[in-house]
């Protein structure tokens, strides 16, 4: 079903069957790991009703959520998937979409809930095997499974079934009912069966991208979306015979998607922690918008274009629409119980979203299974003409799944050879431009040696010939010829002997050359070059070798053997009835300098050769070592950005353990504090008495009449506080105005003005009654007379200065003004706060 197949596919009107459905949801806890009981964590959620997790201890989040389905962490994946997930396998089947998907924080078992183990498969071992077991069922209709396995990276769509397919983008195709978006160029396998499926999964599996967080030893990085493409029509055999008759044929998508798990800064272990966790946690945001909008019911838009996770569910979400569950896994520490919390937030919502779900069947006329059963058809009836015939022994049906997977595997090899080939001849074409250059020289000197040889062989037979004069000829004119030809082959001798020695001088200097190019001798893979030429073989700089010098010397070489292969035998010359035995010798001489040259001539050939293989191997050896330096390189770069991000993190670590550290020694200090506040309550409040001496005890009861006396001093001083000039109080409500509006007085000179005791920049701590010391009677406004205070203001003055000094008896080391605890006057806690600590003995 990749883009654009279904144009052509026509909507059965009343044939598609729809219905509503909400989206099921399963809550499923693990179990507390390992690591998370060593740390001491508990269980804080539980099961607290049918069907409802709930907080079973601390932590203040009172919270219940319900939900579909709950499994603690002892359930299995078989019991989680026959729950929650085979009526929506066995639905698309039927043509109806399914989606399954597990969300969750990092670490909480998402992974385990879609794969599995091995001892306990997940979601998508048993859907596969569901599906393919139903197909095998069902006798009267033809299946083709298709399978394309992708995986949202950062953002970023790879292809996990084709790792040369990454970066695919996504493409928004207008004739898929409502919001269809698929990968462009996503690779589809077509199945032949369940073991096929289950392998290709398995390699799909080992492409995604996975590491070792704080939190999970391998976390997902990347949201993977496994579809299961299910096209299903009447039997072949069923057609009716004759022509192609339009195929109703039912189609749907089984969407399985293990995400990546939210994640907090708690699990970043490297920098690309940060950056993955970022593009996932945004990722899951946008598809918790999108859940939140349709759980609304009423949203005009809703944002699926906002990530690549949102798209790829638009359709299942709208359109033709598709039966969904989505397992939210949690686990049960109180670590996590805030994430845990979020995680169910999410399931309430998504359980309010009611998805429609159609089955979805064409008439289609082109369809990939249509033509299959067309060719099934065709190649029965001719099976079943061949065995008529009595050849039917031996006939394979190319139709047969293993013979087409193995067809598809060949073409797929086909295809993954001819690209390495291309790769390789791209790589290769300047040693093969070099080693045909070097081919064309070796022919041309081949040549040039047979050349020589004939040359050499007629020469050979030259004096036999000339051994046999016409006895008719005139002796004088033969003789003539015979000196002039003796002339011309000592000129001819003395050019060659010239040129052996130009030739011994350029093989010297040749040699010498290639000596002093650091050709060492060959030390590996070059046993034969070191025969061939000693000293020859690999350039120290660079290890190139010339090979245009060398072929000139060695065509220099070729030219002057044929030319003294050409050349007659030294003392040819002369009476060649009877060559003098000087002759003979330089004859000889000459034949020997021959076959010496012949012998430096193959040495040469042999040397190209295995210069040539050197050369070759050291291009080989080069790629390898540039790639391994690349390599190196890379990982040293890795090791670098992770060393820097470590850093970063142990810096930030080492800032948060000196925070804790202060914090710890506030608390400690504020503890003590309690605990010797909490010794003194309990020791007042008589819950200690017992254990008291007879001092202790008077020492108890003096303290505790002091404390009853300032309350009941205090309890009067507030009454009279409101009421009487010269009083100033602060603290909180209505004693902070009276405290407020004596500043004010005091400021303008307004009557009430008081001169306090307290330090002016201390009128009063926040609840606690300021007795000012009233030394003049209040006076009026700016110029006005002094106003004599009514006897009923002067008596209350009195009782308040009695009661002052009453105060300072009581409390006669006390500095500044006199100053009693407002709060909870009539509370018991008053004379708590008020009491010194005891000293005992
Ligand atoms: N229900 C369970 N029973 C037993 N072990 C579980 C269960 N769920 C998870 N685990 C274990 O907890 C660990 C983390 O689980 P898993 O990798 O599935 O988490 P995840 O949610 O996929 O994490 P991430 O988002 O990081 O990929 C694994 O070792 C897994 O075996």
């Amino acid at each position: 079903m990749e883009g654009g197949e279904e144009v052509h596919a026509a909507k059965l009107g009343e044939a598609g069957t729809s219905s509503c459905h909400n989206i099921s949801v399963t809550v499923r806890f693990r179990p507390l790991s390992e690591r998370e009981s060593e740390c001491g964590e508990r269980e804080i959620w539980s099961v607290v009703a049918d069907q409802t997790v709930g907080v079973v201890a601390g932590l203040g989040l009172r919270a219940r959520y319900g939900s579909d389905y709950v499994f603690e962490g002892s359930a299995t994946n078989a019991e989680v998937y026959n729950t929650t997930a085979r009526e929506i396998v066995n639905a698309t089947l039927d043509g109806v979409n399914g989606t399954i998907f597990a969300y969750g924080v990092t670490s909480s078992g998402k992974t385990h809930t879609m794969t599995g183990t091995p001892d306990d498969q997940g979601v998508v071992g048993r859907a596969v095997a569901d599906v393919f077991a139903a197909a095998e069922r069902t006798r009267d209709r033809d299946f083709l499974l298709r399978l394309s396995m992708m995986e949202i990276h950062n953002e970023v769509v790879n292809d996990l079934l084709d790792d040369t397919r990454t970066n695919l983008r996504m493409r928004e195709d207008p004739t898929r009912g409502g919001r269809g978006f698929y990968a462009e160029g996503l690779t589809e396998v077509t199945l032949v069966g369940a073991e096929h499926a289950l392998s290709c999964i398995a390699a799909g599996d080992a492409q995604r991208k996975t590491s070792a967080t704080a939190l999970n030893k391998a976390s997902s990085r990347s949201h993977t979306i496994l579809r299961l493409s299910i096209e299903s029509s009447a039997r072949a055999a069923d057609v009716a015979p004759g022509g192609a008759p339009p195929v109703a044929r039912t189609l749907s998508a089984l969407h399985l998607i293990d995400l990546a798990g939210s994640e907090s800064a708690r699990a970043v272990v490297t920098r690309s922690h940060t950056k993955e966790g970022s593009y996932i946690n945004r990722s899951l945001l946008a598809l918790g918008s999108v859940i939140a909008k349709l759980s609304d019911g009423h949203a005009a838009h809703v944002p699926f274009r906002n990530s690549k996770l949102t798209r790829v569910l638009a359709s299942s979400l709208t359109g033709s629409g598709a039966r969904i569950a989505v397992v939210c896994t949690v686990t049960p520490g109180s670590s996590q119980a805030e994430e845990t919390h979020n995680t169910l937030k999410f399931a309430m919502r998504a359980k309010k979203v009611a998805v429609r779900a159609e089955r979805n069947e064409v008439l289609d006329q082109h369809s990939l299974i249509a033509r299959y059963q067309r060719e099934v058809a065709a190649l029965r009836a001719h099976l079943y003409l061949e065995r008529a015939g009595g050849a039917a022994s031996g006939v394979h049906d190319p139709m047969h799944p293993e013979v087409r997977n193995l067809r598809e595997r060949l073409e797929e090899e086909r295809i993954a050879v001819r690209r390495t080939i291309s790769v390789g001849s791209a790589e290769a074409s300047p040693c093969d431009d070099e080693l045909v250059a070097l081919r064309e020289r070796v022919a041309c000197m081949a040549e040039e040696l047979n050349a020589a040889r004939e040359a050499a062989a007629s020469t050979q037979q030259g004096p036999a010939a000339l051994k046999a004069p016409a006895e008719s000829e005139d002796t004088e004119i033969q003789q003539q010829i015979w000196a002039a030809e003796r002339d011309f082959l000592n000129s001819q001798l003395q050019s060659t002997n010239e040129r052996h020695a130009q030739a011994a001088d350029i093989i010297a200097l040749l040699r010498s050359q290639l000596l002093q190019a650091g050709l060492e001798p060959a030390t590996r893979g070059g046993g034969a070059v070191a025969a061939a030429a000693p000293g020859l073989m690999r350039s120290a700089s660079g290890g190139s070798v010339d090979f245009a010098a060398l072929s000139a010397d060695a065509a220099l070489l070729a030219e002057d053997l044929m030319a003294s292969e050409t050349c007659p035998g030294e003392g040819a010359g002369g009476d060649r009835e009877q060559p003098s035995a000087e002759d003979n010798a330089a004859a000889k001489a000459g034949q020997e300098e021959l076959r010496a040259l012949r012998g430096e001539h193959a040495a040469l050939r042999d040397l190209h050769a295995a210069l040539r293989t050197e050369h070759e191997a050291l291009v080989e050896e080069r790629g390898r070592l540039l790639a391994h330096s690349m390599e190196l390189e890379r990982a040293v770069q890795a090791a670098l950005a992770d060393a820097r991000s470590e850093c970063a993190s142990a810096q930030q670590y080492r800032e948060e353990a000196a925070e804790a550290r202060a914090a710890d020694a506030e608390s400690g200090a504020q503890r003590a504090e309690l605990a010797r506040l909490e010794a003194s309550c309990s020791q007042l409040q008589g819950f200690e008495l017992g254990t008291l001496d007879h001092a202790e005890l008077m020492a108890l009861i003096e303290l505790q009449t002091q404390a009853v006396e300032r309350t009941r001093i205090s309890v009067q001083l507030r009454r009279l506080a409101t009421a009487t000039p010269g009083v100033r109080t602060a603290g909180g409500g209505a004693e902070a105005e009276d405290a407020a509006a004596a500043e004010a007085a005091a400021q303008t000179g307004q009557p009430g003005d008081a001169k306090a005791d307290a330090p002016a920049q201390a009128p009063g701590t926040p609840g606690s009654l300021v007795l000012a010391e009233a030394t003049s009677p209040p006076v009026g406004g700016p110029g006005s007379e002094a106003t004599a205070l009514s006897p009923r203001e002067a008596a209350r003055l009195e009782r308040v200065s009695a009661l002052r000094r009453s105060w300072r008896q009581l409390q006669p080391d006390a500095p500044g003004p006199v100053r009693m605890p407002a709060q909870g006057l009539d509370a018991y806690a008053l004379n708590v706060e008020d009491a010194q600590p005891v000293q005992w003995p």
